[in-house]
């Protein structure tokens, strides 16, 4: 798969600041099947530090994890229904209904992170994934997230 899950989205819900490819001022995430698996790779920039240069702060860290959380359940809900992004109808778009982050130690900035997500469970309009972002094949933090479709 060479498209992100992100380019996916319908123009109208492309306006995320954390990953609309419709938000010139923001971050841009780009989440990738890998496997059974997603994952975005993104370099978190110096002036999101945190309280002690060089790491960063929590709410970059919960925002990474949170929009990558987003496309993987839209990406997951899309295979379970029995195709791929990109055929036949656009794709459901999810929100995050829960999302709770253990923070396990810094995430450092300036040095590319990786954000993997794997299905729990998908039972009806609601999406559970386990989240976890790592540096240097660190984990650094844990999410698990409650995706809800959203109703249009
Ligand atoms: C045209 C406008 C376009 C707007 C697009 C926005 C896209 C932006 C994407 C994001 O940036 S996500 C940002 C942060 N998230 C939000 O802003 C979501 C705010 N919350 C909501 O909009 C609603 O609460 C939500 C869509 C998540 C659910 O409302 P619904 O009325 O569609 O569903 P409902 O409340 O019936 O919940 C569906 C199921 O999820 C469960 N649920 C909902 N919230 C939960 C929660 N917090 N914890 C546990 N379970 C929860 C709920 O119990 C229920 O379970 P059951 O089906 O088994 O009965």
């Amino acid at each position: 798969m060479t498209r992100a899950i992100q380019d996916y989205y319908p123009e109208r819900f492309s306006h995320c600041f954390g990953c609309g490819r419709n938000n010139p001022h923001g971050h841009q995430l780009k989440s990738y099947w890998k496997g059974d698996e997603t994952i975005a790779r993104f370099t978190i920039a110096p002036m999101y530090s945190g309280g002690v240069p060089g790491n960063a702060y929590g709410g970059m860290v919960a925002s990474l994890i949170d929009c990558h959380g987003t496309a993987s359940a839209a990406a997951f809900a899309c295979r379970a229904q029995g195709h791929e992004l990109g055929e036949g109808a656009e794709p459901v778009r999810f929100v995050t209904a829960s999302l709770t982050i253990d923070y396990l130690r810094p995430t450092p900035v300036g040095k590319e992170v990786t954000i993997t997500g794997r299905l729990m469970s998908l039972e009806g309009r609601k999406v559970r994934v386990a989240l976890a972002l790592a540096a240097g094949g660190t984990v650094c933090a844990r999410g698990e997230m409650l995706a809800v479709q959203f109703r249009e």
